[in-house]
């Protein structure tokens, strides 16, 4: 068998399978815009801009829209309301304190499931609430007890769980799963935890309950992405995310970046379901909403997240995209493009731009021509529209012999932009 028939996954790290814990095709998205992307800074969603994220966000087809709790204000009470009648194909969350008058508010909203959390950590339990463990199980208990009787699902997290103690993070991780929960859920509140840490503590407590696992990742140290993917493969079903992963401080996992990962990982899986070129619309939309730009870098929709460069690429993505992508840009609705007037070109992406202009220009032409470009775009970068101009020039001189002569006349990027 040659090696171009050969399956050019197989063999390698990246084509390896995944392990038996791992949920890598098997996991679905709490999106959390609308609740820790209302901690951002910059938030301010009006009700109707809310209901338009919510849509959004349900057309894209993530399985769960989490929205602030109601106890946050008036508004706030009335957006749940409003968003549980949309009748979207989303489940609704409404995410509150372990707290008795915060579920009782939430249930009469019409959620489909609360998200109910307290803090674990000896910062959190002396600074914040003021609670011990056993207070918390006890109330945790009435809490779940309580939402359970109304028939609605309900999920148990404890806030800042990797610098808690871990013999009573199970404990009570034990305790709430007896009692039904749907779900617990771990968070890295601080943004602390690599992902080897969240490998650890995910296994170990795949190893403790038998409920789902969700998971909650700040940004702080540029891990939330890397952690929520450790996270899967070691046994977590759910993965909380927001748009361009707006949240409190620096925020969480962005649903990009989040499913960018997961369909390098298992594309099909992705493509059967979300419908991927909507990305780049709830993107805008958001940034727009909260008064940001969409980072230059952004996974998928940053502005030059398909754009190649160099030399060396260039020729090779011309050969087939795979050598230097990962991800399809036609699968987001977003297109390739090869800059070539740089310095760092080369004759097979200028050629490749002579034919897609039909010039019929031969090899040492447009290597010739690729050694002008270089030298010009040592003084500065030369548009696209430039180095066509001078392509086109060159092939028209071509006629009368005088092709040469033009390249020639030419030393500044200037005399082309002037012509
Ligand atoms: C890590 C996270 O992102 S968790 C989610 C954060 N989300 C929010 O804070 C939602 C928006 N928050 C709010 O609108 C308000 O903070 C409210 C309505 C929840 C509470 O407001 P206030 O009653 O004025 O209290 P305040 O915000 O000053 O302090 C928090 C209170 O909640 C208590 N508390 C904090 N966490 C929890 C918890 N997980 N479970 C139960 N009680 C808690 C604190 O002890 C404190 O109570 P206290 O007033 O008796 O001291
Ligand atoms: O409810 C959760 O699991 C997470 C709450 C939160 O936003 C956090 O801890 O950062
Ligand atoms: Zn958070």
């Amino acid at each position: 068998m040659s090696p171009s028939q050969r399956d050019p996954s197989r063999s390698t790290i990246a084509g390896a399978a995944s392990g038996y814990l791992s949920n890598v095709s098997n996991f679905k998205i709490i999106e959390s815009t609308l609740r820790e992307g209302e901690q951002f800074a910059n938030a301010f969603f009006t009700t109707e801009k809310k209901i338009e994220i919510a849509k959004a966000l349900d057309d894209f087809g993530v399985e769960y829209l989490e929205l602030t709790s109601p106890a946050a204000s008036t508004q706030s009470y009335n957006d749940c309301k409003a968003i549980s009648n949309l009748g979207l194909k989303a489940k609704i969350l409404t995410h509150v304190r372990c707290h008795m008058d915060d579920a009782k508010l939430a249930v009469e909203t019409g959620v489909d499931g609360l998200d109910v959390v307290i803090g674990t950590s000896s910062y959190l339990r002396e600074f914040s609430h003021g609670k011990d463990m056993q207070y918390i199980i006890d109330t945790a208990t009435e809490v779940i007890q309580y939402i359970k009787s109304k028939g609605l699902e309900v999920r148990f997290s404890s806030e800042d769980s990797f610098r808690s103690d871990i013999v009573d993070l199970l404990n009570l991780y034990r305790a709430v799963d007896k009692l039904g929960v749907n779900r617990v859920g771990i968070a890295d509140t601080v943004g602390c935890a690599s992902p080897d840490q969240v490998a650890e503590l995910v296994r170990t407590l795949r190893g403790v309950v038998s409920c789902d696992i969700e998971c909650h990742f700040h940004n702080d140290t540029n891990c939330a992405i890397a952690n929520a993917y450790a996270a899967l493969q070691n046994g977590a079903t759910h993965v909380d995310t927001s748009v361009l992963g707006i949240g409190e401080r620096n925020g969480i996992p962005s649903l990009g970046g989040f499913i960018a990962r997961m369909y390098a990982a298992d594309k099909e899986h992705v493509k059967s379901k979300y419908n991927l070129t909507k990305l780049r619309e709830i993107e805008n939309l958001v940034a727009d909403a909260v008064g940001v730009s969409v980072p230059f870098n952004n996974p998928i929709t940053g502005y030059c997240a398909f754009t190649h460069k160099a030399g060396i690429h260039a020729k090779a993505i011309l050969n087939n995209p795979s050598t230097y992508e990962i991800l399809k840009p036609e699968d987001f609705g977003m297109t390739r493009y090869v800059a070539i007037g740089h310095r760092l070109t080369g004759w097979n992406a200028v050629k490749n731009r002579v034919e897609q202009l039909s010039l019929g220009l031969s090899d040492s032409d447009c290597k010739r021509i690729t050694a002008k470009i270089k030298n010009l775009a040592d003084i500065r970068p030369l548009s696209l529209d430039d180095v066509d101009k001078l392509l086109r020039k060159y092939g028209e001189a071509m006629v009368d012999d005088s092709h040469h002569a033009i390249l020639d006349s030419i030393d500044t990027p200037d005399q082309i932009t002037h012509m």
